[in-house]
């Protein structure tokens, strides 16, 4: 199978290229994708001999080898998507660039690994419905590709309740008269999980399960009262299902993203990673402790649910408010507890319409980040990554 991976030089791609290499018979890397990480783009593609690279954002010095085929800027990601031929596109690049892409990678009937929530938050209503087969598309975020195997073959009329687990960031037992010396350093310390910065520090304002809600709301087809997230500091358990029968499936496994990444690329089977080593937490070390998220300690995780609650423009003006707020705290312009309140003001003081076509969803998004900019006093000239 050809693969292609989007965000190959991050945290998600490094574990999803971890799996590749595992099984070459299996899977043949030839398209990479990156923002402007030239230089590990370049070796991966060096070493994997893939035929297509892309950078959204190459810098000057960037020079592509001249056998690869090399395509530049954000509209470089769709032209890879249009071009190449791969047969499996895994979406892993963090922010909204890829939503056009991932439009026309199942639009051209290739299967699809998703781990970008923002595209499914922002763009949900305009790409799902583009879906041709049931598994075209792959959910690798951990909670989302637990809920998947657990519906497998369910009828979802027969839900009852959907649960994500949220870890509970660094801050899960911090005294509330200390957040406001949280800093940079202490909230990228993640307990369980080595991820990018930015969902880092949406696991520590529990932002992340708020969006991961929306994103579940929407891939599994579920009204927003339906879908809950469980404090759960061990991570063993990723998501839960509950049927109106009373039984309830929950999927549990090492926090390890390469597991969602194999889940995906290898459906309908399931690869032999237990055979080279990979870690399965035995019964005698199962913890099967869920609390409720306390709204006082995480007043990021209410005001993201409540834009999934009211959807139309909000799940889009947060994403793009959230962005923004995120660097004003990594940058030390606004203190850590100032991020959900910028978040509530973003989404307080929006009085236009309702997206009605992707175009419009995504332009929200821009109109979150400007709202947000202001509120955090940064000038338009420093965007986000
Ligand atoms: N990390 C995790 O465990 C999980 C992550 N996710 C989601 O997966 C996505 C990636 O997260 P993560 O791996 O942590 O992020 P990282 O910050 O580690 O990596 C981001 C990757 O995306 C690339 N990228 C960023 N912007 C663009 C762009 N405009 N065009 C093309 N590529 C781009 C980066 O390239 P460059 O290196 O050049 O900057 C890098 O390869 C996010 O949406 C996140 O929410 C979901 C579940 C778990
Ligand atoms: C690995 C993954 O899927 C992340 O989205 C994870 O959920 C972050 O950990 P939290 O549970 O702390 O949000
Ligand atoms: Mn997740």
């Amino acid at each position: 199978m050809r693969v292609g991976i989007l965000g190959a030089t991050g945290s998600v791609g490094s574990a999803t290229l971890d799996i590749c290499r595992r099984f070459p018979d299996r899977f043949r890397v030839t398209a990479l994708a990156a923002r402007s990480n030239g230089k590990a783009l370049l070796a991966l593609g060096r070493e994997l001999q893939a035929e297509a690279l892309c950078l959204t954002a190459p810098g000057e010095a960037f020079s592509p080898d001249p056998e690869t085929r090399f395509y530049r800027g954000t509209r470089g990601l769709l032209d890879l998507v249009e071009t190449e031929q791969v047969d499996h596109w895994v979406f892993a690049s963090s922010g909204t660039d890829a939503i056009e892409a991932l439009v026309q990678a199942i639009r051209l009937d290739r299967d699809v690994s998703l781990a970008n929530k923002e595209s499914i938050v922002v763009a949900g209503p305009w790409v799902l419905p583009e879906l041709r087969r049931p598994d075209q598309l792959r959910p690798v975020d951990s909670e989302h590709s637990a809920l998947w195997q657990c519906l497998h073959g369910e009828p979802t009329l027969r839900l009852r309740q959907l649960w994500l687990t949220a870890s509970g960031g660094p801050f899960r037992d911090l005294p509330l008269d200390r957040f406001d010396a949280v800093t940079p350093q202490t909230a990228l310390a993640h307990p369980v999980w080595r991820m990018g910065p930015k969902i880092t520090v949406d696991s520590a304002t529990l932002v992340n399960k708020g969006i991961e809600c929306i994103e579940a709301m929407r891939l599994f087809a579920q009204p927003m009262e339906k879908v809950g997230a469980l404090i759960h500091p061990r991570s063993q358990v990723h998501g839960l299902a509950l049927f109106q029968d009373g039984s309830c499936k929950l999927l549990l496994s090492s926090a390890d993203m390469r597991l969602p990444a194999a889940a995906a690329l290898a459906y309908p089977d399931r690869l032999p990673l237990l055979d080279q080593g990979f870690d399965f937490p035995g019964p005698e070390v199962w913890d099967l402790r869920f609390e409720p998220v306390d709204p006082i300690r995480f007043p990021g995780f209410t005001v993201a649910c409540r834009a999934g609650q009211e959807d139309g423009p909000y799940p889009a003006l947060l994403v793009g408010a959230d962005e923004v707020a995120v660097e004003a705290f990594l940058s030390e312009r606004i203190p850590f507890f100032r991020i959900a309140a910028v978040l509530d003001q973003v989404l307080s003081s929006y009085d236009g319409p309702a997206p009605a076509s992707l175009a419009d969803a995504v332009d929200l998004v821009e109109q979150g980040r400007r709202k947000a900019r202001s509120l955090c006093g940064m000038s338009e000239e420093v965007r986000p990554r």
